[in-house]
């Protein structure tokens, strides 16, 4: 992000701004959104009706006003915005759309300040460790800034230092955020098929992250190493001397940004070639390294004077296993298979899909988009249709998608959206799919070897169950034991003789208390009429004939015989 240079007063940035302000802050901006909510489902608040055209309208408002809040509100909440962002299978489209356009655009701190931090947290003084420390920043976003400097020895760096209170500013945020998640999880409305504390948890887990400049060094290591063999990607080193929590000295590594399309063709570059190299790099962290950028924005991307690619930013990565990589590929067999129970089961297994309940309505679902959404070949299709397909069949479903599959898919998505501003006729799935096939054939670790085999077993399985239903008989049963075996079959055994039985029991012991009642009734009747209490004696007797009758109504049941 460019530093601003207008530097706009908010709270959040003031040395005097106590917990206590704050908390008031946050509360305001989430009752007030809850109200608007509330009012937004009454029929009445709509003038002239409620329609379509009016929900969506309105709906799309307060996206806007909830974007614009999370941005006063500043770098936490910035932060949180954006990872709900990725979110289309909790949050209604409108809000989805409007919190991915929530960018850093949050005011620098001063030279002096990122001084004092470096400083602090290396013991030495700027000027001793640095030949030039450049004070304008390169650029600012809300966890931290990028100023350029060298090195006694020449070599030209970036030192990125997060931004002053930054941990006092999440412990307090987040401890409030944690009392909103609860307080969304207990709600009877939005609560339901929902886990806002899990979610909680995971954006807390990312932000610590993020916030540890350690952790994103060892990152930009990993995928430094990962890239070694691969001339086309290029990876900053780590000044490992000049790195703590809050500060990490990285090489220079200017470049021209992906989505700056003029300057791209002024020096001479190919932009099909570079959406290419950005497509296969992602399918080699997704397929290959199991360790992946999770940030692929345009300002994270930047190509050199000789068309390689620069990754920035090392914050945000994301792991996926081997073992996942393999039952990947099964969820892309079923999709095109067409086979909605194999889909679920391989999300589940994927760990993609979390049900709570039944599986029937989300089954149901499932073939119903695959039935008609998946019209069109998949190579055919951009992996922002097929997510924006799959979010619709989640929304408003008890069951949520786990953070790493949304972030593979976000990563995909926005990688797609750079490609497609690179070279119009750019399609993800057209260029992942020969290079998976090629990557998984011919691919020269061990992991891709099993991969492989993976495949191949694959489809000899499904084609022994499309060519033979009969061959395909005992694995339905085999599949049903393991089932059994796992607990997700309940079996309701239905007796119709028990169930006679248990219903007289039930009505027995029903008219033993209709019996005690009526006596009870007579006997009161009797005594107040014996006392001269005319009018009690009166109720009493029609109380107790109520009983009786009842009573009596309920024995010729019992003995009918029921219809079978
Ligand atoms: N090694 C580098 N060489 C040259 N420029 C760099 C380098 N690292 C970062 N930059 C510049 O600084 C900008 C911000 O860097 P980076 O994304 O790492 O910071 P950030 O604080 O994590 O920002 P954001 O959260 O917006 O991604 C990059 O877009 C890039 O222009």
């Amino acid at each position: 992000m460019p530093a601003l240079s207008s530097e706009p007063n908010y709270r959040w940035s003031r040395d005097n701004y106590s917990e206590f302000a704050r908390t008031i802050d946050i509360w305001r901006v989430v009752l007030t959104f809850s109200w608007m909510i509330w009012i937004d489902g009454k029929q009445w608040s709509y003038i002239g009706g409620k329609t379509d055209i009016k929900v969506k309208k309105r709906t799309r408002q307060r996206a806007i006003w909830l974007r614009e809040s999370m941005l006063q509100l500043g770098p936490t909440f910035i932060k949180v915005g954006q990872l709900l962002s990725t979110r289309a299978d909790i949050l209604p489209t409108e809000s989805v759309e409007e919190l991915s356009k929530l960018q850093d655009k949050v005011p620098a701190f001063t030279a002096e300040r990122a001084r004092q931090i470096i400083e602090s947290d290396l013991g030495k003084s700027v000027d001793q460790m640095f030949s030039h420390f450049e004070p304008i920043p390169l650029a600012a976003a809300s966890l931290g800034q990028v100023h350029k400097a060298q090195l006694p020895t020449g070599e030209e760096i970036v030192v990125k230092v997060q931004r002053p209170g930054l941990l006092k500013l999440f412990a307090i945020d987040l401890g409030i955020l944690k009392k909103i998640a609860q307080y969304f999880q207990n709600h009877p409305k939005h609560g339901r098929g929902r886990d806002w504390v899990g979610i909680y948890e995971e954006c807390r887990k990312i932000l610590y992250e993020e916030a540890d400049y350690l952790n994103e060094g060892r990152n930009a290591d990993a995928f430094r190493r990962n890239f070694r063999n691969d001339r086309r990607i290029i990876v900053p080193r780590v000044y490992w001397r000049y790195a703590s929590r809050r500060v990490l000295a990285l090489e220079y590594l200017p470049g021209i940004k992906v989505s700056n399309y003029d300057a791209l063709e002024a020096s001479g570059l190919d932009r099909k070639a570079i959406a290419r190299i950005g497509a296969e790099a992602y399918m080699e962290q997704l397929l290959n390294h199991g360790f992946f950028h999770a940030d692929p924005h345009p300002g994270n991307l930047a190509v050199t004077g000789k068309g390689e690619l620069i990754f920035y930013d090392f914050g945000m990565m994301g792991r996926i296993q081997s073992i996942t990589r393999e039952k990947l590929l099964r969820t892309f067999f079923a999709i095109a298979q067409k086979d909605a129970e194999a889909v679920i089961n391989s999300l589940i297994e994927l760990g993609a899909l979390e049900v709570k309940g039944d599986t029937g309505p989300i089954r149901r679902s499932v073939q119903y988009m695959l039935d008609n959404f998946m019209g069109q070949p998949m190579e055919k299709r951009s992996v922002a249709a097929i997510s924006d397909d799959l979010y619709d069949i989640a929304y408003d479903q008890p069951f949520r998608f786990p953070a790493t599959f949304t972030f593979v898919l976000r990563a995909i998505s926005t990688l797609e959206g750079l490609g497609k501003g690179l070279d119009p006729n750019f399609n993800f799935m057209e260029v992942a799919q020969p290079y998976a096939t090629n990557l998984m054939q011919n691919g020269n670790s061990q992991e891709s070897g099993s991969l492989s085999t993976a495949f191949f077993g694959e489809i000899g399985r499904q084609a022994a169950q499309v060519s033979n239903t009969a061959i395909a008989l005992p694995r339905r049963i085999d599949d049903t034991l393991a089932k059994l075996d796992r607990g997700d079959i309940r079996v309701r055994v239905k007796s119709q003789e028990t169930d006679r039985l248990l219903r007289r029991v039930s009505n027995v012991g029903i008219g033993m208390i209709y019996a005690l009642l009526g006596a009870n009734f007579w006997i009161c009747a009797t005594l107040l009429f014996v006392n001269g209490a005319q009018i009690p004696a009166i109720m009493a007797a029609i109380a107790a004939a109520i009983f009786t009758l009842v009573l009596l109504r309920l024995l010729t049941k019992i003995d009918r015989p029921e219809r079978q």
